[in-house]
């Protein structure tokens, strides 16, 4: 027997064992390991509830010792209070979405967090009801948030005129520019790792070209190259909630707002340069080009993620001898074999798009190849979730329409298509990134 084991058995302890990444990374205690991801309660297992430390926005104030803020989980789920009545509707809008045969309301179905229906639970003494909905963040090592809070109009037709007052009196500026307001995001620096918090407070003072800086500062690209990778995995979904929003006559959403999340640990690994990562936050102008690839977020594929004005850029394979080309041209390698699914998506991508002129004018075709690959991404991954997404959260003051009422929520869609426009412009922004 080694010393080890007979020094533990004298001392009557037992093993100390591998601390899991949850404990690491989440401040959890320790959970038997089926427990720490599964998305669905598990009765034989202990659930485990703190108040949930990610929370950048919405209601979180004690009163009368009661909880206001929401919690989060062991497996995987955050639990929101429902105290105010218009809580209660939000219960009420996620019960109706859940069974809905409604075309329209089945596809917002995905566009929002996974709802696992409500409960009573007994938190800091006081017994609340909750609502209970995936954690967008789960797994996250390192997760930025941000909170946009969408519309002009954030008050709903039940309102007082003083609530009305109080929402017409906030955020004014930024609503009334953009359609939308930023009540709190956090990001961790890429090259410190260090975590910035931005309250309410913050977004309330943002208006003008600052509302984008705020964008950019969340998606860590301030003294740095914005990340293409990031900014497609967001467009991805975004163009989703605006091609839904462009037609959807089934619900208004008043004040509802998009959780933007990504993981910084993850966008540090697209990085492929360590030396550049390092560099990202102090780089000059004239700056060497950020290296990210596509390919770590999973899958088998030899497009490198790049895609240039030339078109994608593929990794370079040993086996393929380099022809007498010029440097620019070298970079490129035969496209992956016909039967690959993502020779299909490149295949198509470059029949459609001529990468020499109209890039505007050809922007919804570059949209529907994108989209396609990033379908393929995400089959092919191990873990199914991107490392970037994008959902809408916030349902207190959503209200369905009758037959009678059915109409495009202009509200909502005007600040979908404002918050999409920046994306859009930031990804252009990118368009000469090459390895
Ligand atoms: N599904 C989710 N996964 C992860 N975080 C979430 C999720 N839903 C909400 N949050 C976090 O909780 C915050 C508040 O959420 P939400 O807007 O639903 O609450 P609220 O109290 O109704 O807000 P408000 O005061 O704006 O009405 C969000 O900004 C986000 O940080
Ligand atoms: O950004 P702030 O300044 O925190 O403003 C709050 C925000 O508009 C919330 O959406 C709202 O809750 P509801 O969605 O429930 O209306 C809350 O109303 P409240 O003060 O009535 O709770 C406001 O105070």
């Amino acid at each position: 027997m080694s010393d080890v084991s007979e020094k533990s058995r004298r001392s009557g302890s037992s093993v100390r064992r591998q601390r899991s990444i949850y404990q690491v990374h989440y401040c959890m205690r320790r959970q038997d390991a089926d427990m720490t991801a599964r998305p669905l309660l598990m009765p034989t297992s202990p659930l485990e509830v703190q108040a949930y430390a990610r929370q950048v926005a919405g209601h979180r104030k004690t009163e009368d010792t009661k909880y206001l803020g929401l919690l989060q989980c062991n497996n995987g789920t955050i639990m929101k209070p429902i105290i105010k009545e218009s809580q209660k509707r939000e219960v009420d809008f996620y019960e109706h979405l859940k069974t809905s045969s409604d075309a329209e309301l089945q596809e917002l179905r995905g566009l929002v967090a996974k709802y696992f229906g409500n409960r009573k639970y007994t938190y800091n003494g006081f017994e609340q009801d909750y609502i209970i909905l995936e954690d967008l963040t789960e797994r996250m090592l390192e997760p930025c948030i941000m909170d946009v809070k969408i519309g002009k109009r954030t008050w709903d037709p039940l309102a007082t005129e003083e609530k009305i007052k109080n929402e017409q009196s906030k955020y004014a500026a930024c609503k009334q520019q953009y359609g939308f307001c930023i009540p709190g995001f956090q990001v961790y620096r890429l090259s410190t790792g260090k975590l910035c918090k931005y309250n309410k407070d913050y977004g309330k003072r943002l208006h003008g070209h600052a509302v984008k800086e705020a964008i950019r500062n969340y998606l860590n690209g301030i003294g740095a190259t914005l990340c293409r990778a990031l900014l497609l995995q967001f467009l991805s979904e975004l163009w989703k909630i605006q091609k839904w929003s462009r037609r959807q006559t089934a619900v208004r959403l008043y004040s509802a707002s998009l959780l933007l999340v990504y993981d910084a640990a993850r966008l540090r690994d697209c990085c492929q340069s360590k030396e550049l990562t390092a560099r990202a936050g102090c780089r000059p102008a004239t700056v060497p080009r950020r290296r990210h690839s596509l390919h770590s977020v999973g899958s088998g594929s030899n497009f490198s993620g790049q895609i240039t004005s030339k078109g994608p850029v593929y990794k370079k394979l040993q086996s393929v001898p380099l022809s007498p080309m010029s440097l620019s041209h070298s970079s490129f390698s035969p496209p992956p074999p016909i039967n690959s699914p993502w020779s299909e998506a490149l295949a198509s991508f470059n029949h459609n798009h001529s990468f020499e002129h109209n890039y505007e004018n050809k922007l919804s075709k570059i949209k529907m190849n994108y989209r396609a690959m990033l379908d393929q991404l995400s089959y092919d991954s191990p873990t199914p979730n991107p490392w970037g997404t994008v959902k809408v959260i916030d349902f207190a003051h959503a209200f369905f329409n009758s037959e009678e009422e059915k109409q495009i929520d202009e509200n909502f869609r005007e600040g979908i298509e404002n918050f999409v426009e920046i994306f859009e412009c930031f990804l252009r922004e990118t368009d000469d990134q090459v390895l």
